[in-house]
């Protein structure tokens, strides 16, 4: 294709539109010429990228027939489902494959929601085409929604029904189920995003009541256009102690403490993350003011300008480019507080500047750990794990590290697929998973009780009892069209080279459809409306999906402020299914912009306590008075064996037994003290995705349906420790199913506990007999009080494992329980020969006693 440049004669005036398309298609010889570079540059290296390994397959299938004939024997059925999100080149490769064979492919153009990338519904048009080209082929209606409730329905169809006469198939409306219940669809419009946000917390409040009244767990979703705002949603939550979880990397990146860890990642691995460790120094550990960073920043300057022995730089060499904030905090190490070159900082500053500075010297020291060790060390240094269990806004302590170990699964699962698993790599890793991971459908199961915050775009194929969809609001959902030039904006590639072309906006470029410059900007015009108004249509069926996820409750929030300069009104999804369901329309005239005032009364650094201040050094004033009347001997030791782990932790060495051991592990040292310690040292590779884990999920069912709270974790207790690392498979539905059926027939279907997951430490000198004080931490799944054993206390573990299968083995895991028999006995000073312990292996339907 050529597009030869407008006229520049003089008297000829270039319309601005055209001039600005030619200029952007005049660069696209020179990205042609690099993709052949970046072709080349990957076959140089070995490498292949996602397309390659489609476009690969497609070319080795058309070379050679005997694979696709294999294939063909090896699958004599084929499903394609979720066909709209196909592209073509996909729908190539299959038909290269399986046509002419029996292959049904499941759609519904309606949830076509990767139009932006390449996907297209068209293709279901095309189905019989590509798969029975010698005829033969039957179309079959799914019109029947088993899974909404009918007012979701009635929602659905309203968003639906400008769409459905531009459907590439036809499509009937949905129906509901025989006998489907009525449902309840709510519509919220508030004055602010604080007030949006509180109202959808209320609302899952009372949705997870009414059920529970009911018998019924609730899982449900929030779901948003975006992840902007998801933590917000996740705060609300959680200052009414409801459970959630922010799906996603993309969301999570974004929570506080989550941030803090990745800021401090970058410290380590990177001098030149100034921007990282100003927020860190900046932020509630040491509260820098500005004065002192500036010195900070002036400080990086003149070393920058020094060699090794401060002395000044030669004029030539000393630039100040490569000054660094890292590399300034690091010189507070170096030399001592009364150096002539620290004169500029205050008294606190410097005090506080040289304790960061050996945080962070001692934490790049440990950077070589594995990874989710360091993170752990991370936590510890900054206090975040001190900070999520004292912050009362942030709900009950279990809620509030959701997100750091919503986080640390997700490293996992990064680690177990990278080969080097450095810290650099992982930190490429989430800079791009930062801005890709919105808009994959996301894996993790539904979870009873607890609240996933998710894109749209990743709730795609899931459902949920109850699904509240926020930000329903004008230029959030629908999102504003954000492009409009389709191929003549730079660096795309001009349809006509795309196999999707006929499904996509034409321009008519071509001089024989344009004679004119008024013909080209009005094409120009013509092709811009339409891009955008393709954009608006999947926008609608982005909303359509989000609506259709709800089993039975559903609810639309919007609010017009949420920090924006303008406000935004309902969005015309909200009037559509507002009108439809003969709801009043919500107000549609915002109040004033509550933001505003809010904007000028920031004082950097903030204070961390901010309004919480009273009521924390009131809590404070109250523990350290509790902290005097308690026996002093007791906290001393407790304090000194903090102390002493704290001081192996920074000195990076542990070459003997750690002080903290969980019960589950201490048979480890007792059987092999060296082997022990040696493992903890090189840790191995890590367990899969934790809330996947079988074991987890039939816990937290069991945990939820006593009706009392787990007491766990204790502030320093790790947040993804599992009482047994090797135990149970992946979580199947099936199986989660098996073992809750088991559990309903045993002896404590019926009883009460009267504390689940609960943790209880205890210190001891001479356990290990390696001349060391240690802790161990017992995490109790449930304790009873046996009215039918007269009233004796039990102590019970569940295990989704296998049982032991040895008399040693046995005795092995025994062995944490008689642990956890002296913990309590110590604890709550009941003799320990009133306390009966036992193991249930859920799965075997089998009981052992100590
Ligand atoms: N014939 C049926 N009888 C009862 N329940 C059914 C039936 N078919 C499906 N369901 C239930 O209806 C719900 C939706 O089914 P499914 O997830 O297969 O739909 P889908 O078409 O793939 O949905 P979507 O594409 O919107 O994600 C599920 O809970 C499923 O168990």
């Amino acid at each position: 294709m050529s597009a030869s440049a407008p006229s520049t004669r003089s008297g000829t005036t270039v319309y601005a539109d055209v001039a600005r398309a030619a200029e952007q298609v005049a660069g696209l010889p020179l990205l042609a010429d690099l993709a052949v570079e970046y072709q080349r540059r990957k076959l140089r290296s070995g490498v292949i990228d996602f397309s390659d390994q489609v476009a690969g397959a497609l070319t080795i299938v058309r070379a050679h027939p005997a694979v696709a004939t294999d294939l063909r024997a090896r699958y004599p059925v084929v499903l394609l489902d979720e066909y709209q999100d196909t592209s073509v080149v996909q729908t190539e490769l299959l038909s290269a494959v399986f046509a002419g064979t029996s292959v049904m492919a499941v759609g519904d153009p309606h949830q076509s929601i990767y139009g932006w990338r390449g996907a297209s519904a068209g293709n279901l048009g095309d189905f019989a085409a590509a798969f029975a080209p010698a005829g033969g082929s039957g179309r079959y209606s799914l019109a029947t929604s088993w899974r909404n409730s009918e007012r979701i329905l009635d929602a659905a169809n309203a968003v639906l029904e400008p769409l459905a006469p531009r459907s590439p198939v036809p499509v009937d409306q949905l129906r509901p189920r025989p006998v489907a219940p009525g449902g309840d669809v709510d519509i919220v419009f508030e004055t602010d995003l604080d007030a949006e946000t509180e109202r959808v917390a209320g609302w899952f409040e009372e949705v997870r009541a009414g059920r529970q009244r009911r018998g019924l767990p609730t899982s449900a979703a929030i779901l948003l256009r975006s992840k902007k705002h998801m933590v917000r949603f996740a705060d609300a939550l959680a200052r009414r102690g409801i459970p959630h979880r922010i799906l996603g990397l993309g969301g999570l990146l974004s929570t506080p403490e989550v941030v803090d860890v990745v800021s401090a990642l970058r410290v380590i691995s990177d001098p030149s993350a100034g921007s990282a460790l100003l927020r860190l120094l900046g932020g509630p550990r040491w509260s820098i003011g500005l004065r002192d960073l500036r010195s900070l920043a002036e400080l990086g300057r003149r070393l920058a300008r020094s060699d090794v022995a401060l002395q000044p730089l030669a004029a030539e060499s000393a630039t100040e480019e490569n000054a660094s904030l890292i590399d300034a905090l690091d010189f507070f190490v170096r030399v001592g507080p009364d150096h002539g070159w620290l004169a500029d900082f205050s008294d606190a500053g410097r005090e506080r500047l040289r304790d960061a500075a050996a945080t962070f010297a001692g934490l790049r020291r440990a950077s070589s750990m594995p990874i989710p060790e360091l993170v752990r060390l991370i936590e510890a240094e900054l206090r975040l794990d001190i900070e999520l269990a004292a912050n009362e806004s942030r709900g009950p302590a279990r809620v509030a590290s959701d997100q750091l170990r919503a986080f640390v699964d997700e490293l996992q699962g990064f680690l177990a697929t990278d080969e080097s698993g450095s810290l650099p790599s992982l930190l490429a890793w989430l800079d791009h998973a930062e801005r890709q991971d919105e808009f994959a459908p996301r894996t993790e199961p539904p979870e009873d009780d607890v609240v996933q915050i998710l894109t749209i775009h990743g709730s795609k194929g899931l459902e949920w009892d109850a699904v509240a969809v926020g930000r329903v609001v004008a230029d959030e959902l629908p999102a504003r069209p954000r492009d409009k030039q389709g191929w003549l904006g730079f660096g795309v590639l001009p349809y006509a080279f795309r196999g999707d072309a006929r499904w996509l906006p034409q321009l008519g470029w071509e001089a024989h459809v344009s004679p004119t410059q008024q013909d080209l900007k009005a094409a120009l015009t013509r092709f811009a409306e339409d891009n955008a108004e393709r954009q608006r249509e999947e926008e609608r069926r982005l909303a359509y999906v989000a609506v259709t996820r709800a089993r039975d409750a559903l609810l639309l929030s919007g609010s017009p402020w949420s920090g924006t300069r303008n406000p935004r009104g309902p969005s015309p999804f909200l009037r559509e299914i507002a009108i439809a369901l003969g709801h009043e329309l919500p107000d549609s005239e915002p109040g004033e912009n509550p933001y505003n005032d809010r904007r000028q009364i920031m004082r950097w650094p903030l204070d961390p306590l901010g309004e919480r201040r009273g009521r924390v050094e009131a809590a404070a004033t109250l523990v350290r008075g509790a902290q005097q009347a308690a026996e002093r001997d007791e906290a001393e030791r407790d304090l000194a064996l903090l102390l002493a782990e704290r001081e192996e932790r920074s000195a990076g060495a542990r070459r003997a037994a750690p002080t903290r051991i969980p019960a589950s592990r201490f048979k480890d040292y007792a059987a092999d003290y060296e082997a022990a310690v040696e493992a903890t040292l090189r840790p191995l590779p890590e367990r899969p995705y934790r809330e996947t884990r079988l074991g987890t999920r039939f816990h937290a069912w069991v945990e939820q349906r006593s009706g009392i709270t787990a007491r766990g974790p204790q502030p320093d207790a790790p947040l993804w420790d599992v009482d047994d690392p090797a135990e149970g498979p992946a979580a199947g539905e099936g199986e989660l199913s098996r073992l809750q059926e088991i559990f309903l027939r045993s002896e404590w279907a019926d009883l009460q506990p009267i504390e689940v997951e609960t943790e209880i430490d205890f210190a001891d000198d001479r356990l290990l007999g390696d001349g060391r004080p240690h802790v161990i931490i017992c995490k109790l799944d449930a304790v009873y009080r046996r009215a039918d054993r007269g009233g004796r206390i039990e102590i019970v573990d569940w295990k989704t494992g296998r049982p032991p299968r040895t008399p040693a083995e046995r005795a092995e895991r025994m062995l944490q329980l008689e642990l956890y028999r002296r913990a309590y006995s110590i604890r709550h000073g009941i003799p320990e020969s009133e306390i009966d312990v036992a193991l249930f292996y859920v799965a075997d339907d089998l009981v052992l006693r100590g």
